[in-house]
């Protein structure tokens, strides 16, 4: 079982004469890392006259630095604050190019002496100058750019502005390096804690650290310090993104101040544990990790993947429910009633239709329909425990001709988007056989969209394609991932349903849908969240939407749609989408846009980059 380890934690320190003697002193204190401007001084603010035509003074960097390239842990243990910035952005042509060159200078002084983190203070949006230069560095240089944002901008305007600001200027930094996986934000905190909007909009982003400057915490009574309630809260929300710690203000000089901060951080990392195990033991690992869609018809499961399927604690307790709610509400104890369980896989479906009879006292018998050969192995060796209660057919569903018609059909053919796993074109291929007045369970679902802020998944495509596909074709692929650094960006909203038995003739399968959804606040969109409710019987049902989820249900984990272009979305704005889901003789696929506020290209036409074998 996974538990929380205390976050990694960083000291800066600004006025330092030897780095060696400040890390051996960081590392004493057992802090991780240190934070220290590599150069000592800025060039003065008279920069015309005071930049001249000087350069960095290399000899005094060198014997400040002297030592710190030694080792490959010192440059881990290392990060460089980099100096030379604001300038950069100047609109005086003089001033622009003297401190680009000093700009590039410091960070070749990283790069020499190894760093693996530069970090950058942003105070303005006036920054594209300096993305620019850090752009021409990103695949010379080895360190990562760590970006550093205020939790409010310092502006007369209103509160809510304020807080958005720093978001944007993030915003504006990370699309124009293309979401470059060596590039992250790190949060100042100050004494106001932020808004609950702007701490889901940060927690949306791939957050690597953040500031505690020692100003913002208060001593309890014991003398020790401590952050109000506020803070701690959205803490604990940023060490579940695995952030590090960086302590800024403590005097180098007084040893006796460096362990309280690091019992504190430690004390408040002990409050994230999780507390739903069973869901942890089920998604740890696998945070914003993307997982191509499981064709469960077109291709064979594995044992193991039945296996974890069969450890949900929920779904076959639902299952079970529904069978049970079903045979006593609509069918006669004196009766036999036939039950198919179609698509059986190793067999829980057929063992909780029993266990559901014999509770109650009803004389079933059940087919179990099955295509995948391997499994009905192992549906075989529990045949001896079943006796003639079970017959096992080795068929595909839709064209078994069995010799009488059920009066229950049960199946779980769902994928995380409801119908992605094919369920309709099966249960409409085996309905055939189901009785006129005989019932499906489940006898509906319906998938649900949810614009989202996933940058992290976004930079994910963007950087890991397949070399011999084109470009595009990562982002019209439906992902299952389990949601992790994202931000929710609107409700979500029903889109297609499917009911079972279908009695329309002819049977469509293929749906249009156009669904609006207003933002409530700022935020910058990268897909769509998908997921499904699915009703077993009556009102038993077993769903992923996140207002309805069934507690504990870990089978499936949301899907992710992605769009091809970011599309940032100003607070109370409308966006428009449209969805399609397509069938061929032999492929299902869907294909979706963005119409408004902007148009998008239809995403993955005639399914040519992605489809769903029939
Ligand atoms: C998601 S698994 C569910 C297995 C099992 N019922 C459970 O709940 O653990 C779906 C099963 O349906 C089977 N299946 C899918 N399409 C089928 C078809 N057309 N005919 C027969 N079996 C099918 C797959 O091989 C797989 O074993």
């Amino acid at each position: 079982m996974s538990t929380q380890s205390t976050p990694s934690l960083g000291i800066e320190f600004t006025t330092i004469r030897s780095v060696k003697d400040a890390l051996t002193l960081a590392s004493a204190q057992k802090y991780d890392f240190l934070v220290i401007p590599i150069i000592r001084k800025q060039y003065g603010t008279d920069l015309l006259t005071n930049y001249g035509s000087k350069q960095l003074a290399w000899p005094a960097i060198a014997s400040r630095l002297k030592g710190v390239g030694e080792s490959a842990d010192m440059s881990t243990a290392l990060v460089a604050l980099i100096r030379h910035v604001v300038d950069v952005d100047s609109s005086n042509v003089h001033i622009r190019n003297k401190a680009t060159k000093l700009l590039q200078e410091e960070l070749a002084a990283a790069q020499y002496f190894s760093v693996a983190r530069v970090i950058i203070r942003i105070r303005n949006g006036n920054i594209t100058n300096l993305t620019r230069i850090a752009a021409s560095t990103l695949n010379t240089l080895y360190f990562a750019y760590w970006f550093v944002f205020p939790t409010s901008a310092q502006s007369n305007s209103d509160d809510d502005d304020a807080e958005l600001q720093p978001w944007l200027w993030w915003n504006k930094i990370y699309k124009l390096l293309d979401y470059h996986g060596k590039v992250y934000p790190v949060l100042e905190l100050s004494a106001d804690v932020p808004s609950e909007q702007a701490q889901k909009r940060w927690l949306g982003e791939p957050v690597r650290a953040v500031i505690l400057p020692t100003k913002i915490f208060t001593t309890n009574a014991k003398g020790f310090p401590v952050l109000s309630p506020a803070h701690q809260l959205f803490i604990i929300k940023l060490i579940k993104l695995k952030v590090q710690f960086i302590i800024k203000g403590i005097n180098p000089r007084d040893s006796t101040l460096f362990e309280p901060y690091l019992q504190y951080l430690k004390h408040v990392t002990r409050q994230t544990e999780p507390t739903n195990r069973v869901l942890e033991s089920f998604t740890h690992g696998y945070e914003d990790r993307l997982q191509v869609p499981l064709q469960p018809l077109a291709d064979n499961l594995e044992s193991r993947t039945y296996e974890i399927f069969e450890k949900d604690p929920i779904k076959y307790i639902q299952y079970e429910k529904a069978i049970y709610q079903a045979l006593i509400e609509k069918y006669d104890q004196k009766k036999p009633v036939t039950i198919m369980v179609v698509g059986a896989g190793r067999g829980p479906l057929v063992n909780r239709a029993l266990e559901a009879a014999d509770r109650a006292k009803y004389n079933v018998h059940i087919y179990a329909v099955e295509k995948n050969p391997m499994a009905i192995i192992s549906l075989h060796a529990q045949k001896q425990e079943w006796g003639n209660r079970v017959t096992i057919i080795h068929e595909d569903m839709r064209s078994w001709q069995p010799v009488c018609k059920a009066d229950i059909m049960v199946s779980e053919l769902l994928g995380s988007f409801g119908d992605n796993e094919l369920s309709p074109e099966c249960l409409d291929g085996a309905q055939r056989y189901l009785k006129d007045d005989g019932i499906s369970i489940p006898y509906s679902y319906t998938s649900f969209i949810c614009p989202i802020q996933s940058p992290r998944i976004f930079s994910e495509l963007v950087y890991n394609r397949d070399a011999n596909k084109p470009y595009y074709a990562n982002f019209e692929t439906p992902f299952v991932v389990y949601l992790h650094n994202c931000f929710f960006l609107a409700e979500t909203k029903p889109l297609f349903t499917f009911t079972h038995p279908n009695f329309s003739n002819p049977i469509d399968n293929s749906r249009f849908g156009e669904v609006e959804f207003t933002i409530p606040t700022t935020g910058t969109m990268h897909g769509f969240a998908g997921f499904f409710d699915a009703k077993l019987y009556k009102d038993i049902s077993i769903s992923i939407e996140p207002n309805t989820h069934s507690k504990n249900l870990i089978s499936w984990f949301p899907m992710f749609f992605p769009i091809r272009e970011p599309i940032t979305l100003s607070a109370n704005s409308t966006i428009k989408v449209n969805f399609w889901r397509c069938c061929s003789s032999s492929q299902v696929w869907y294909e979706w846009t963005v119409v408004e506020p902007t148009t998008l290209p239809i995403h993955n036409p005639t399914g040519r980059s992605f489809s769903i074998g029939k």
